[in-house]
């Protein structure tokens, strides 16, 4: 396919950064001279020294780290217009599955999620291409009344967004008073669909808020909602309800809308977001076994319409196929606090260190806004990829489960047969779908170990990125203007202490583990570089402890008359 294309679809554009590394590198060697005066006066002082000399001596090697990462940095840019103008067909464009997660209606509110779904449902892609699948982890039945409110009101927004070529399609932000519209610049037409648009939009907003303060959808638990009849958050069946079918139509008409509640029971491990994913992972391989497969968390709405054909353009250029895993597009927050303070929004992994690990093997898995390829989730290695022999089909397996149906699908994705089969009867999968989503499904299996999302760290973003770093893939940083995806971040207090602690522990975990990037470098296909920018990463909660204790000393040094610093004598540094 991608033969016929002449025009670059991407660019892989160095960032000039002679400055930076200039004034990296004065660093550098500051802090090395630094270290040999304290190793040259260490014995004439007493512990002090010893722990300033220790907690520089880990700021010195933090800094190497960060100067392997910042050397060489790349942006990557992206042409949808190269990727149209290549006289494709829509139909041509691969197929891709969204996935949604969301957890619990309290701390994400139905509203959120409703909105994120909207703006994926809305993008600039051939709807039936798409398919939309909600993992409802919280098992709540306002979540699902909120899904087939939001699919009501969809048949309005997406043709409205398509007609008017709407830029933010998650109608919160696109009706919010930050995102001012001038009506009066648009036709007559264009402000009488606008107003049916905002006050479909409050309505809709009326509707769920009504159910979110009275804890329960206005049903009775008949009909649609039966099953939701006394479930309980961890220990219920598998819900799951096609709401929305698209019967092949490419502009109109909205994706497949999918809701699944995978099994959950008191004694089986759910392993969260990552068991979520891979339930995801096996229930749309029944359903659509799209080739490529998006997952968002649910306050990440898309902020760019055109975020799948950026996408596209790296994962359908012809150097793809062999080298490049994921398409990672960086996290950006909206209404965060101003200039950050608490550092939650992340600018300097995504804006500073992203650019530099771009640059080398590629930029880590972050949980949300990522294209995977399906079957590099299924394992697949860059060696492997010339042609899939009949090992690898006989490896599936014994790893992917009893499931007769799951197994065809995975050998067809893993042999480049994927995508929705022309008049595919959904109902006939759904046995089989449910299944899957069980929780005693990956008993046995390769499921959280070798296949799909790693089990083990609640980084488990990071850990299954590493393990495809691992394997020799590449991944490619996407950033387009405007950001593809804009989310909430904690502004601050608990919520985010305690979103980094999780952090923080679970990156500790993945470098104490058998993934340890050491041992990937050692004995797997990770580069020596990119093992470095991950230890940099996984390091990240041990930090605190010579920060603390550095920033300790001057106020011990007060109390017990001493000193840390050199004194006195500005260049006195060999004296
Ligand atoms: O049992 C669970 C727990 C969480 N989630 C979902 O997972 C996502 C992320 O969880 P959240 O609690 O919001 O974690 P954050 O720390 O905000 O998320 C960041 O960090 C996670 C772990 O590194 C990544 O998975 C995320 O993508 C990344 O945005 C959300 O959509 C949740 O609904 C589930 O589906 N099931
Ligand atoms: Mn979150």
């Amino acid at each position: 396919m991608a033969s016929t294309i002449s025009l670059p679809l991407y660019e892989k554009i160095p960032r000039k950064n002679a400055l930076q590394r200039t004034s990296d590198i004065i660093i550098f060697f500051l802090l090395l001279s630094l270290l040999t005066y304290r190793l040259l006066h260490l014995k004439n002082h007493g512990t002090t020294w010893l722990l300033a000399f220790l907690c520089e001596s880990w700021f010195t090697f933090t800094w190497v780290l960060v100067l392997n990462i910042k050397w060489n940095p790349v942006i990557f840019k992206t042409h949808p217009d190269h990727l149209l103008q290549a006289a494709w067909e829509p139909v041509e464009l691969p197929s891709v599955d969204m996935f949604v997660t969301t957890a619990d209606p309290l701390l994400e509110p139905p509203i959120i999620t409703v909105n994120t779904v909207l703006s994926l449902l809305a993008v600039d892609y051939p709807a039936h291409k798409l398919a939309c699948y909600v993992s409802d982890d919280g098992c709540s039945p306002l979540t699902y009344y909120s899904l087939v409110e939001a699919s009501n009101f969809a048949q309005l927004w997406v043709p409205f967004c398509k007609k008017y070529d709407i830029q933010v399609r998650a109608p919160f932000r696109y009706f919010s008073n930050d995102h001012v519209i001038t009506l009066s610049d648009g036709t007559k037409e264009f402000q009488h669909e606008w107003k049916r648009m905002k006050d479909e939009y409050e309505q809709l907003c009326h509707k769920i808020n009504v159910a979110v303060q009275k804890s329960v959808p206005p049903c009775d638990f008949t009909g649609d909602f039966a099953e939701f009849y006394s479930v309980e958050r961890k220990n219920h069946p598998t819900i799951i309800k096609v709401m929305w079918e698209n019967k092949g139509l490419p502009d109109h008409g909205l994706p497949l809308l999918v809701y699944i509640s995978r099994e959950k029971r008191h004694k089986h491990p759910h392993h969260y977001k990552a068991g979520a994913m891979n339930a995801l992972t096996r229930v749309s391989a029944l359903m659509t076994n799209a080739p490529y497969m998006l997952n968002v968390d649910c306050d990440m709405f898309v902020n760019n319409p055109k975020v799948i054909l950026h996408a596209m353009c790296v994962l359908l250029d012809s150097k793809s196929e062999a080298e490049i895993a994921f398409v990672q597009f960086p996290q950006v927050f909206y209404d965060g606090l101003k200039d950050d303070p608490y550092g939650n929004q992340m600018v300097v992994l995504f804006e500073y260190m992203g650019c530099g690990i771009a640059g080398l093997q590629g930029q880590f898995y972050g949980g949300t806004g990522c294209f995977h390829k399906r079957r590099i989730i299924y394992g697949l290695s860059p060696d492997s990829v010339v042609s899939v022999n009949g090992k690898l089909v006989e490896d599936i397996f014994s790893k992917i489960g009893n499931s007769k149906e799951l197994t065809k699908s995975a050998i067809d994705a893993l042999e480049g047969k994927t995508g929705t089969k022309p008049n595919h009867d959904l109902q006939s999968c759904i046995e089989a779908a449910y299944k899957v989503a069980g929780c005693g499904y990956e008993c046995g299996t390769s499921w959280g170990t070798k296949l799909g999302w790693i089990y083990g760290s609640t980084t488990e973003d990071v850990q299954t990125g590493l393990r495809i770093h691992k394997r020799g893939w590449r991944s490619v940083n996407c950033r387009p203007n405007p950001p593809a995806f804009l989310g909430c971040a904690p502004s601050g207090g608990p919520a985010a202490m305690t979103q980094q602690k999780r952090w923080a522990t679970g990156l500790l975990e993945i470098l104490l583990s058998k993934d340890c990037p050491i041992f990937a470098f050692l004995f797997a296909k990770l580069q020596w570089r990119q093992c470095l920018a991950y230890v940099w990463l996984l390091t990240w909660g041990l930090r605190p402890i010579f920060e603390l204790c550095y920033a300790a000393l001057p106020a011990y040094c007060i109390i017990a008359d001493s000193y840390f610093l050199p004194k006195g004598q500005p260049f006195c540094l060999f004296t």
